[in-house]
């Protein structure tokens, strides 16, 4: 029988199809292991391709080969459970010599460490890492540790505790309620006590003593309760009905969430809370309450404080030992560094495997007939990686790498004065603040500016931020450190800090305490540190300036203003520059260009970069570096890439498009343009590229700008003159056309993925990720193959809202307008910032 020949009599497969749930997928995939172990055997098909294979119905093929010897052992024996062990049914005939385990105690780790996913080993594995998971999600959801004052201004004296035994928190309330829905909620539970009381009595034959309907039920002397958190917190008038409230409360729950009732320890304020006292009566503005002020909770028995905690000046070691600044802000500061990039590294791996398995579930929903790509066949060869990982690249500097940190103020959970990291999420009740000194990733620089100025707030008349209360003054120092590329010493630094509402706060107050920290910080910078602060920034958040944007002018060459860790960054930006195979006839979109590092820096490599980037002052910066670096031939978008991926497209390589047509390539940049896009199903139409483009030149109202290269100066009105000069800039002068997208967090949007995609001259994209998971996702809707008819997309169905961002994009890639398909090439992961989980990820997709 020919190896492309069907079997006419079924082949019992040793690993027959068994349908596996994808990770957070809707669909089931056919397990991908063992990948073949001879040329002539394809596990995953159900056809054996050995004529030799051929058996009947209810007989194993057999194989004469003996089993291998120890040294000759394939990466993949026994690594799979053999179908007949997994079925209970009689013995494998192939005896000893089975490449597939007998039992578990045969079965074999695979060569990335996993067990065969049906094994009992597996199972244990993902039961026990789900467990860790729930644990650790349970643990972090219960450590509350609010710190900060819950008083309300509205709220008067007699709403506080007398006694600060007596105040609770509620934890898992829904978080759209608000103090009233707490204190309704809490009153009907004490209206249905007392009827279930009163029926008891009707209906009891035995006598309940003295039980008053007001003993009863959860009564409470104040609620308060914040939009957006989970937790509550409510103080009561003495321990019985404290003691009943809690009774009452135990059990129950809302939604799916069981309500917890955990405890408030108060801390002592007072200091600080008198010195907000004296701002109080000179601007009459600010009512902070020192009795109530200023409470932490966790879930600590009064028992296990020590005698400072009693006094509430030390909070119990229990809460601060299962959260630290360096746990939350570097979790993975516990290992080496070594360590840490190989752990990276797994779960990359483990990551882009989903690209191979949506990809061949993606085309399988698809389409008759269109067979699956050569890279995922080949996948099987590399671990199911959809191309080689090729490694890691390390941070150049492990420690104190970040040239940016934003630290908060607030209370620590001794209740300091702190200015440093918070140790969670404000909506789940964390406001404790740590100072940074034992996080790795922070400059000792950034940790003295923190120190100084937390030192400073200890004395300064005006308050710090309250987030419960949001008001306040200080509220975040942000200390950036310039760095030469290529030079790790602090040349230049600058700080910022930020005042939120300077509104109700005495002028003269605000510009006295303005001074005294500029005078502050100056000498103390001075003394210390014999550094020259460069630039001291004090933001008004105003509505006209929400957010003002830092420039930092003083590297040389061109700096790398948005990423944190200059010298990653710049082995990063090299690598993609490496990858896209530039030469002086190349045109470059650096896509999501931020302030345009990438384009600038290749700019010389290249015939022309165009940086398409929707934030302004970004913008603006970039068009300054090109000034300041002599760089001519870059050009740079101000607006959404998904405005303007399809018209620049169209505008710069000029070339007849036909979406619903694979275009051939050999066309680009001989003909006019013509319409680009057209025959999409799955974007919706006000979303199109072709309709929302404002990029258009005539347009003078434009949400979108463009800066000719130096010409226009930061925040102006941008002119939007940016089109191509047809013949000018047209695609004759590019040969080649190369894409560097490096978007955010959550990926490109799926117009522009569909423009880069539809368009045939561009051959080759690079892709930088910060999130690897929507780098897979976006990926999927660039490399499947196209079916041989689109799927009209439905615009009522809904179902997308439940959807994974793997699944999203495979139902899109569905309706992907006929197109030649991209297949990822190469990939490599870079370290940006060592001691978290986060890293970097470079793709390389050709077609
Ligand atoms: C990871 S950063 C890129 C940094 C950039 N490579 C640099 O050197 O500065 C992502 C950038 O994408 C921008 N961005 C986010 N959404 C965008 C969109 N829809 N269109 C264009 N730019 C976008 C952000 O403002 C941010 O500057």
């Amino acid at each position: 029988m020919a190896a492309s020949e069907p079997l006419t009599t079924q082949t019992l497969d040793p690993q027959p199809s068994i349908p596996l749930p994808l990770d957070g997928d809707d669909s089931t995939i056919q397990p991908s292991y063992p990948p073949p172990l001879d040329s002539n055997h394809d596990a995953s098909n159900s056809q054996s391709t050995s004529t030799d294979d051929a058996v009947s119905v209810g007989e194993k093929r057999k194989r004469d080969d003996p089993p291998p010897s120890d040294s000759s052992l394939h990466p993949l024996w026994k690594t799979s459970l053999c179908s007949y062990f997994r079925r209970n049914s009689a013995s494998c005939s192939h005896g000893d010599a089975c490449r597939y385990a007998h039992s578990e105690e045969e079965l074999r780790p695979r060569p990335d460490n996993t067990w065969d996913p049906t094994s009992e080993r597996a199972k244990k594995a993902l039961r026990s890492q789900e467990n860790e998971e729930n644990a650790e999600r349970e643990g972090r959801e219960e450590d509350i540790m609010m710190t900060e004052e819950v008083v309300n201004d509205e709220d008067n004296d007699n709403d506080s505790c007398s006694e600060p035994g007596l105040s609770k928190c509620l934890v898992h309330l829904p978080r759209k309620w608000n103090s009233e829905n707490l204190r309704k909620f809490l009153a009907e539970q004490a209206s249905r006590a007392f009827s279930a009381f009163i029926l008891l009595r009707i209906f009891s034959s035995f006598h309940l003593h003295s039980l008053g309907s007001t003993e009863r039920g959860v009564h409470f002397k104040s609620a308060k309760k914040k939009k957006g958190m989970s937790v509550g917190f409510v103080c009561f008038e003495n321990a019985a009905e404290l003691k009943t409230a809690e009774e009452e409360l135990k059990g129950k729950s809302i939604g799916n969430k069981n309500l917890k009732v955990a405890d408030v320890i108060s801390r002592s304020f007072e200091k600080n809370i008198r010195s907000a006292a004296v701002l109080d009566q000179q601007t009459g503005e600010t009512a902070l309450d020192g009795e109530n002020a200023g409470v932490s909770i966790d879930g600590i028995e009064d028992g296990e404080m020590n005698e400072g905690d009693k006094n509430g000046s030390k909070v119990d070691g229990s809460v601060s030992r299962a959260r630290s600044a360096r746990s939350v802000v570097t979790s993975l500061a516990h290992m080496c560094y070594s360590d840490q990039l190989e752990h990276k590294k797994k779960s990359l791996m483990q990551i882009l495997k989903k690209l191979v398995r949506n990809t061949r579930n993606a085309r399988k929903a698809c389409p008759n007939g269109v067979s699956l790509p050569e890279w995922i066949l080949k996948s099987r060869e590399i671990g199911g990686l959809p191309c080689e990982l090729e490694g890691i690249i390390g941070s150049p500097l492990v420690n104190g790498y970040r040239n940016k940190c934003e630290f908060s103020t607030g209370y620590s959970l001794q209740g300091k004065l702190t200015v440093g990291f918070m140790l969670g999420n404000f909506r789940e009740g964390v406001t404790a603040v740590e100072e940074p000194v034992e996080c790795p990733n922070v400059s000792i620089i950034a940790c003295k500016y923190a120190s100084i100025f937390q030192e400073f707030l200890q004395q300064s008349k005006l308050p710090i931020w309250n987030r419960f209360k949001n008001t306040g003054f200080w509220r975040q120092l942000t200390v950036r450190e310039g760095r030469t590329p290529g030079n790790v010493d602090v040349d230049d630094s600058n700080a910022s800090i930020s005042e939120v509402s300077s509104g109700g706060f005495d002028d003269a107050v605000v510009t006295g305490e303005f001074k005294k920290l500029a005078k502050h910080l100056l000498k103390e910078l001075q003394l210390i540190l014999h550094l020259c602060l460069s630039q001291l920034w004090l933001y008004r958040i105003t509505k006209e300036y929400p957010m003002l944007h830092q420039l930092m002018l003083h590297c040389a060459n061109c700096p790398f203003l948005n990423q944190v860790n200059t010298l990653a960054a710049e082995k990063l930006y090299s690598l993609a520059g490496d990858w896209a195979g530039l030469g002086p006839d190349t045109l470059l979109f650096d896509v999501c260009c931020g302030t345009g590092t990438i384009g600038l820096t290749l700019a010389n490599r290249v015939g022309m970069v165009i940086g398409i980037e929707m934030n302004v002052s970004a913008v603006s910066d970039a068009y300054r570096n090109a000034e300041l670096n002599g760089i001519k031939n870059c050009k740079f978008i101000c607006s959404k890439a998904e405005d303007v991926m399809g018209s620049l497209l169209k505008e710069y390589l000029n070339v007849p498009q036909k979406s619903d047509d694979i275009s051939d390539p050999s066309e680009c940049g001989d003909k006019n343009n013509s319409s680009a896009g057209g025959g999409d199903t799955s974007i919706n139409k006000t979303q199109d590229p072709e309709e929302n483009s404002s990029h258009d030149p005539a347009n003078g109202k434009s949400t979108s700008g463009c800066l000719e290269n130096g010409e226009q100066e930061a925040g102006s009105q941008f002119q939007n003159n940016c089109s191509s000069e047809s013949g000018n800039t047209s695609f004759q002068q590019f040969k080649n056309v190369v894409a560097i997208v490096d978007p955010p967090r959550m990926g490109l949007h799926p117009i522009v993925i569909k423009a880069l995609r539809i368009h045939p001259c561009l051959r080759r994209l690079v892709y930088i990720s910060c999130n690897p998971e929507s780098l897979v996702a976006n990926a999927i809707e660039l490399c499947t193959p196209s079916p041989e008819k689109i799927e009209k997309g439905n615009k009522n169905n809904r179902g997308w809202r439940n959807m994974s961002n793997t699944g999203l994009a495979r139902h899109r890639a569905k309706s992907m307008p006929i197109s030649e398909p991209f297949r990822p090439v190469k990939a490599m992961a870079v370290d940006l910032f060592p001691h978290t989980v986060h890293c970097e990820m470079v793709m390389l997709l050709e077609r």
